[in-house]
């Protein structure tokens, strides 16, 4: 299955078969850490492959360089990656970044979280550069219910550093959680529109959260490549999940 849209820049249109090939972007049924049945899943632990990490942190790093340059995104110190999955998407992309701009990236550097505290040697939670007075963005895979860069933002704040910017490789641009819950085949309420966890965090932190892909993208790339049946049942969760921003 190879996507040639031309509705989508040429660098989605890349990424989008590079994400397909490796079985990244996967379609079926599964599981959401939110509990929600998806159509499809994006699992990033597949980057692992040298030239797949090299795509990835390329992606990352250019729509950084872009959001840097066009006043988007102000100037930050380290880029932070949340365990475990944000660790090697961090790491790869200071890396990439130094190598697109030295004389801007050259000195920058990354962090990233133990899930665990360690107790012994040098201690603590945080590893790589210290936090503290340092102005951060976060560099993840995706964000559905915001838990996972809630806790992240959570371990900034407690470190003292400054969040200037979040980027993801995929925003699913789907509504939070309903807290009373959502039951399988059940209308959700469309008197109650809810935003997405992005637009949310946009919102209360006043900060630009940047994704290379969104679900729209997907379905755009998808379409007359997938099967019928796989582009209804993406548009269908669209349709249902859609989030109000
Ligand atoms: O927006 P949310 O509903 O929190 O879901 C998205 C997050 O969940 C997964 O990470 P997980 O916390 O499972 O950790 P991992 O990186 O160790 O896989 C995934 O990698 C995203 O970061
Ligand atoms: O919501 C999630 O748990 C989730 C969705 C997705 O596409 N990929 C992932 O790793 N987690």
């Amino acid at each position: 299955m190879a996507v040639s849209s031309s509705q989508l820049p040429a660098y989605k249109t890349a990424f989008l078969n590079s994400c397909l090939s490796a079985q990244i972007l996967k379609l079926g049924s599964f599981t959401l850490k939110s509990g929600r049945q998806s159509p499809y899943f994006f699992n990033a632990g597949l980057f692992h492959r040298a030239d797949l990490l090299l795509t990835i942190s390329d992606a990352y790093a250019q729509t950084i360089a872009a959001a840097r340059s066009s006043g988007e995104l102000g100037e930050f110190d380290v880029l932070f990656g949340p365990a475990y999955k944000g660790i090697p998407l961090a790491t790869a992309t200071v890396g990439r970044l130094a190598e697109v701009d030295r004389a801007q990236f050259g000195s920058l550097s990354y962090s990233f979280n133990r899930k665990e505290a360690k107790t012994h040697g040098e201690g603590g939670n945080i590893v790589g550069a210290p936090l503290k007075g340092k102005r951060v963005v976060v560099v993840d895979d995706v964000i559905t219910a915001g838990t996972a860069i809630r806790e992240a933002m959570d371990i900034i704040a407690k470190e003292g550093a400054i969040l200037v910017g979040i980027i993801v490789a995929l925003d699913r641009m789907e509504r939070m959680p309903d807290p009373r819950g959502e039951k399988e085949g059940q209308e959700l309420d469309a008197n109650a529109p809810r935003m997405s966890a992005i637009g949310q965090v946009r919102k209360e932190y006043g900060v630009p959260v940047m994704s290379i892909l969104t679900l729209d993208d997907i379905i755009e790339g998808l379409n007359g490549v997938g099967t019928d049946e796989d582009v209804n049942r993406l548009e269908e969760y669209r349709r249902r999940y859609r989030a109000s921003d």
